[in-house]
């Protein structure tokens, strides 16, 4: 059977990060994606223009309308919005045996917050610890931990810090990391994956496209699709960053800002 997967997250207008990333990532690597909508924005390549919340039932009965009849192999969480939807979503997450990937979203690429600054706390204490794998980028780290990071050291002590709130995996995107080739990372793109014993860098070359808007998304919605299909965490983070890398070299200009990655680039 076709390895079922499912997204908790908001929806983008545009077509580029959010939900619309997550099911198009998910179509080109094979498997079926499933949504749950936690909030609707208007959003396009300059910004977030609005967002609105979706009640905390109907982002409950979205879950269970998916998990109870046709079941998951992998669920992955993106934009939650507030406080209490952060709890609801921890909260069946907690029930489920299929893994896990929380991609704790807090501002989109044009600066707009997409979670509500009281909301850190339940990411902390109760998201984060359903979590398989969890994915902060830099700011996302620095938010959670207090811990900034300039360089790979920094990027390991974040590790350390995101794992102490109970994910199993932490992958550390060092996307954000100064492209200078003088500093540590020079001109790659850095992850680092770790289970507080094992420790995996994820190097790929720092490509020079400014459309990467749904970057994140991408990644993380790879991750989960290669859960699904039964690969072990470290392969499905290496598979999901060669896909997302492939996807940034092919980002493509659309409307007058930040033009989205390439779901589709296999395919062309
Ligand atoms: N210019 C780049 N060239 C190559 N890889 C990149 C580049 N920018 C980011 N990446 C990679 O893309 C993935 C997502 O990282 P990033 O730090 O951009 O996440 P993010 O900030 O959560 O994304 P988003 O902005 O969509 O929320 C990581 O694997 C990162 O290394
Ligand atoms: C609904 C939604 N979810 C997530 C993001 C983050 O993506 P990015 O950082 O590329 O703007 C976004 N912009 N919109």
């Amino acid at each position: 059977m076709i390895p079922r997967v499912l997204t908790v997250a908001g929806s983008d207008s545009g077509g580029g990060a959010g939900i619309q990333a997550d099911l198009k990532t998910m179509l080109a690597l094979g498997v079926h994606g499933m949504s749950v909508i936690t909030a609707v924005t208007a959003q396009n390549s300059l910004g977030v223009q609005g967002a609105w919340e979706l009640p905390v039932e109907a982002v409950r009965a979205q879950y269970r309308a998916v998990v109870d009849d046709i079941g998951v192999q992998a669920v992955k969480t993106g934009m939650l919005s507030s406080a209490a939807l952060v709890e609801a979503v921890a909260e069946l997450l907690a029930a489920t045996e299929a893994p896990v990937v929380v991609d704790p979203v807090g501002v989109s690429k044009h600066g707009d917050p997409l979670l509500a600054a009281e909301a850190l706390d339940s990411v902390r204490t109760r998201l984060l610890p359903a979590a398989t794998v969890a994915t902060p980028n830099l700011d996302e780290v620095t938010q959670l931990t207090g811990v900034l990071v300039e360089d790979e050291d920094g990027m390991r002590r974040a590790a350390g810090a995101i794992l102490e709130f109970g994910p199993r995996w932490a992958l550390i995107k060092g996307g954000h990391l100064p492209g200078d080739p003088g500093r540590a990372g020079g001109n790659q793109a850095v992850d680092l994956l770790t289970d507080g014993t094992e420790e995996h860098w994820l190097r790929a070359p720092r490509l020079d496209n400014r459309h990467t808007h749904g970057t994140g998304c991408t990644l993380a919605s790879a991750i989960a699709s290669g859960l699904a299909r039964g690969l072990a965490v470290p392969e499905a983070v290496r598979a999901a960053k060669e896909y997302v890398t492939g996807a940034i070299a092919a980002g493509f200009a659309l409307g007058a800002g930040i033009g989205p990655v390439d779901h589709g680039w296999r395919f062309r």
